[in-house]
């Protein structure tokens, strides 16, 4: 299933910023976009191949469609059928997150991959609701932080990843293929000192283990996890039952699958790969795993 990352924040926070900084550095990652009027995007930094409906195929990958509030779920279904990897909705400023994430869960054919909210870090304190949508929130991204000398502390519980113009790592929301490599000729993106970017900066740490996970202690991990991590994916196997994880700041998802060896990829800042990695290995199960041992994950479990 499509995974869809939900974008809010206020108005002038800096989504539109983000997103076109998601579709200039995703490779090869085929994304579908929802927003709510096309002026929004920078159609302009990509050749517009072909118009349909109201969907933009863009040349690199990105399908491209504008809704109001009533038509998301008839997009969301159009955008499920197409071929793609991931599907950001980019909320307007004003939208109710809350709203939009129920619609994404309700949605049929595609699966939720987390509200990432963008806060302006200097006009964070006019936002109304602010700790509402704060708590709603799995990862923060804390933007325009080029214009604080230092870095507000915000009310939330989840990771909060301080950025400029909206560079985040698109690795961070969702898979990143690597770029096609067809006829398009190099652009001066391609020509960037990349360890400039933000995910310069990020850690990650690999863990496999072909001895199951035991259910509650990986569990207790997942819960447990530091705040720097902000994302962890692959698959992990607890006995008679192997799930593939992903998780996005405070978001978990689960899904069953047939790979049956534990295998993760942890990123953040300043996580240290070692005593993750022994945090791990103390999870692998000692013993037999127990119908009532694998209770603790199932209940994460999301049926397609
Ligand atoms: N200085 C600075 N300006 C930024 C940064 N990110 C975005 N901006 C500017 O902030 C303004 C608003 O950015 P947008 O990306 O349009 O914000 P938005 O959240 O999509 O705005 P709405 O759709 O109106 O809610 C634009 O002028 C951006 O160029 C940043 O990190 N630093």
């Amino acid at each position: 299933m499509i995974p869809v990352v939900v974008l809010a924040g206020f108005l002038g926070s800096g989504k539109t910023t983000l997103l076109n900084h998601l579709l200039r550095t995703s490779g090869g990652t085929r994304i579908g976009v929802v927003v709510n009027d096309f002026g929004r995007i920078n159609i302009d930094a990509f050749a517009v191949s072909a118009q349909v409906d109201s969907m933009v195929s863009l040349s690199n990958g990105c399908l491209c469609c504008a809704v109001d509030g009533t038509e998301l779920d008839a997009m969301l279904e159009k955008l499920a059928a197409a071929d793609l990897d991931v599907i950001v909705i980019e909320a307007s400023g004003l939208a109710e997150p809350s709203t939009l994430v129920r619609m994404v869960l309700q949605a049929p054919g595609v699966t939720y991959g987390g509200l990432i909210y963008v806060v302006d870090a200097v006009e964070f304190g006019a936002v109304p609701h602010l700790d509402r949508d704060l708590a709603l929130a799995d990862l923060v991204v804390l933007n325009k932080v080029d214009r604080v000398s230092a870095l507000p502390s915000l009310p939330c519980e989840a990771p909060v990843l301080p950025v400029s113009y909206g560079r985040i790592d698109p690795a961070l929301l969702f898979e990143v293929r690597p770029p096609d490599m067809g006829p398009r000729q190099l652009s001066f993106d391609d020509l960037d000192d990349h360890s400039t970017h933000a995910h310069a900066s990020y850690d990650s740490v690999s863990f496999e283990s072909s001895d199951p996970m035991h259910p509650k202690l990986f569990m207790d991990f997942v819960r447990a996890r530091p705040e720097g991590l902000f994302r962890a994916k692959g698959f992990v196997n607890f006995g008679t039952l192997s799930l593939s994880m992903h998780t996005v700041g405070g978001f978990v998802s689960f899904e069953e699958t047939d790979h049956a060896r534990t295998e993760l990829v942890l990123i953040g800042t300043g996580i240290d790969a070692d005593s993750l990695t022994d945090w791990l290995m103390a999870c692998v199960a000692d013993g037999p795993i127990s119908d009532q041992d694998l209770l603790y994950v199932q209940r994460y479990l999301r049926r397609s």
